[in-house]
């Protein structure tokens, strides 16, 4: 696959991307954790790069949202999906929702929509969620104990490629190895022809090395799991809590997650802690069992009165000979049982092995002698003896970890991706339910929107009154200030980006037809300059050229220059609308000026007041349809004229 067929993919982001085990079928997903995972590529870039690769796949040209407001509409839509949203990832997964004018892509989306709003929002679920994050491959991990070897320069070149922990050596010969033997506890050789070659040292002959790194690099599975570990019990409890099926058990993974510290060792095996400790405690036990030895001699010693032969006397005197032959015949039962307290001593603190032990004992020599000291080389030994065995005790644990953690590692980025993925879904749950959504219908012309409540309002989404509006072809609508026309059309703009992006609607029903464009024009703040207005002017000549089949929205146009000139700009831009069969509403408060201006029969709505109650004008939300809303100064006018019997109110009034 050619990925820089994908607008926005350059040459490096391809290279990027071929790093990846399987990139076509992750960008034929949408999969921003696994596009994520590329070298280089973050979250937001993998969810624009999905993006272009979706747009792609369903022929998508991306100019849905057509101006400034029409994006708007759509970013608040992702904000709203984003709020609901636990992860960093599935914020910037809902990025890949857009509105769009494929049938296929909106259909791909409403279908994982139904499944998605069939999800509960369970609170232990959202808390569990808080720790999922994409995992992370280990990183800086270093290996000093252990060489990779080799006879061939490209063998070499690939193998510090794929081992970048292990340091890499040339060798010309078995020399070589035991050579690099000594300098480290293990070498591996990756040539065939060094089978059967003997060579003392730990030397291990692994041409299949490449295939089996986990094998070769067992603290690269432990290092990956040590520092993903929290984000991988946060998908498994995910898991329990949702009622998922996990892709393993989840409680060999917790087993096995529990068996490997955060810096990548093996804990939990008493036999290797007792190796350690007996490694780290041999010296202060050595001292403690001569304190034991001699103490328990200098009691004997003084307790006993020892008669000294002259003949004896005189060789000690005369001969220089030492006091030891003396101890060693008249004491030799008391010297006995110290040294045995202290090789007891010994064996119990360290808590030996009887193998171990048997070197330990030979600690102290049974040639008597005083004070007892330790015979230095047999500690010596012993130490490099035990050392020796808690190294190959850790090493086999990493080796059988590694061995059980490897094959929970596809298992353990399954079900993360899954988590992460639910936390999509349960966004896209939460906001069907916090706003009553319904799924629209595509169907008939226009729209039709009945109950629609935007939680875009200023208004709490409680308070919001549900809105019925249907529009087919080129309207206008008409009302009150503050009747909630802007409102309105905001709705009908939700509502259409949302269906387009194949999601549900805030609404009771909603039924409408697919559109390639939606135009929503915002009302412009003031009369614009010559200059703006000219290039407005421009703008919407090319609406009226455009292709049919969009949604025009536009709001209170007059704004842009004064109100006569302003019906007649409107009128003519309705008609060439009207002409394509656009479906179009234009929110303005000159209505009943524009359908003079026009050359056709252009409908009108309203949003009426009811009354005023309270000085405060009370309106009904839903447009009435072909209705000339009445505007507030009328109603005002209106208003006075029932209070004021003068006439003056019931003139101004009849100028309406
Ligand atoms: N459906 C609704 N439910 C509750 N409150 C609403 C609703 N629609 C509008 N409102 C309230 O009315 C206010 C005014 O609405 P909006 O700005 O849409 O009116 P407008 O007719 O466009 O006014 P203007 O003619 O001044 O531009 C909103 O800010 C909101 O507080």
């Amino acid at each position: 696959m050619d990925f820089e067929t994908i607008p926005g993919v350059g040459e490096k982001t391809a290279a990027a991307l071929s790093e990846l085990d399987d990139p076509a079928r992750a960008l034929e997903a949408g999969d921003v954790a696994e596009l994520a995972r590329a070298p280089g590529i973050t979250e937001g870039r993998a969810a624009a790069i999905a993006r272009a690769a979706i747009r792609r796949r369903h022929d998508d040209d991306g100019d849905f949202l057509a101006t400034d407001r029409a994006r708007e509409v759509y970013r608040d839509v992702l904000s709203l999906l984003r709020e609901r949203t636990v992860t960093a990832y599935a914020g910037k997964r809902v990025e890949t929702l857009f509105p769009t004018s494929s049938a296929s892509r909106i259909d791909e989306v409403r279908e994982f929509a139904r499944e998605a709003v069939e999800r509960t929002p369970e609170s232990d679920v959202l808390a569990a969620l808080e720790g999922v994050e994409p995992l992370e491959p280990a990183s800086g991990l270093r290996v000093r104990e252990r060489c990779l070897a080799t006879l061939d320069a490209e063998r070499y070149a690939a193998a510090k490629d794929a081992f970048p922990e292990l340091s890499v050596e040339i060798v010309e010969d078995a020399r070589d190895l035991a050579e690099l033997a000594r300098s480290y506890s293990t070498v591996v050789a990756l040539d065939e022809t060094f089978a059967g070659v003997d060579v003392e040292g730990d030397v291990r002959v692994r041409p299949d090395a490449a295939e089996n790194p986990d094998e070769i690099v067992p603290e690269r599975v432990l290092a990956f799991f040590a520092g993903n570990r929290g984000r991988v019990q946060a998908a498994a409890d995910v898991h329990e809590a949702a009622g998922l099926d996990a892709p393993c058990d989840l409680d060999a993974l917790r087993d096995a997650l529990s068996r490997v510290d955060e810096d990548g060792t093996v804990v939990g095996d008493e036999e290797l802690d007792r190796l350690a400790a007996a490694v780290d405690d041999l010296d202060t036990a050595v001292s403690a069992a001569e304190s034991v030895a001699n103490d328990r001699l200098r009691d004997a010693i003084r307790e006993r009165d020892v008669t000294i032969e002259g003949t004896d006397f005189l060789s000690l005197v005369e001969q220089g000979a030492r006091v030891d032959s003396l101890l060693s015949r008249e004491l030799e039962d008391e010297y006995d049982a110290a040294v045995e307290a202290a090789r007891d001593h010994l064996v119990e603190t360290l808590n030996l092995e009887p193998e171990e032990a048997d070197v330990a004992v030979r600690a102290f020599t049974d040639d008597a002698a005083f004070p007892v000291e330790r015979d230095e080389e047999m500690v010596s030994r012993l130490r490099t003896e035990l050392k020796a065995g808690r190294d190959r005790r850790a090493a086999r644990l990493k080796r059988d970890l590694a061995a059980d953690l490897a094959t929970l590692r596809a298992p353990a980025e399954e079900m993360v991706d899954s988590a992460l993925e639910l936390d999509v879904e349960l966004a896209v749950s939460r906001f069907a339910r916090d706003f009553d959504c319904v799924v629209p219908e595509f169907d008939g012309e226009g729209f039709v929107v009945e109950g629609g409540r935007s939680p875009l309002l200023d208004v709490a989404f409680e308070a919001v009154e549900p809105v019925d509006y249907g529009v087919s072809g080129v309207t206008l609508l008409s009302g009150v200030n503050s009747g909630g026309k802007t409102s309105t059309l905001d709705l009908v703009a939700l509502v259409v980006v949302l269906a387009h992006m194949g999601l549900p609607v805030p609404a009771e029903r909603v039924e409408l037809e697919r559109v390639s464009e939606l135009h929503y024009y915002a009302k412009t703040q003031g009369t614009l300059d010559a200059g703006a207005f000219e290039s407005t002017l421009r703008d919407f000549r090319e609406l009226a050229d455009g292709e049919a089949n969009r949604l025009v929205l536009v709001d209170e146009l007059e704004s842009i220059t004064e109100p006569g000139a302003s019906a007649k700009i409107i009128a003519g831009i309705l008609e060439a609308l009207d002409e394509q069969s656009a479906t179009a509403v234009f929110v303005s408060h000159l209505a009943g000026e524009i359908r003079e201006a026009s050359s056709f029969e252009v409908a009108v709505d309203g949003i009426e007041a009811v009354g005023l109650r309270d000085g405060e004008l009370q309106v009904n939300r839903s447009p009435v349809k072909d209705h000339l809303a009445r505007s507030t100064p009328e109603l005002i006018v209106e208003k006075l004229a029932g209070e004021d019997g003068s006439g003056f109110y019931d003139r101004l009034l009849e100028k309406f």
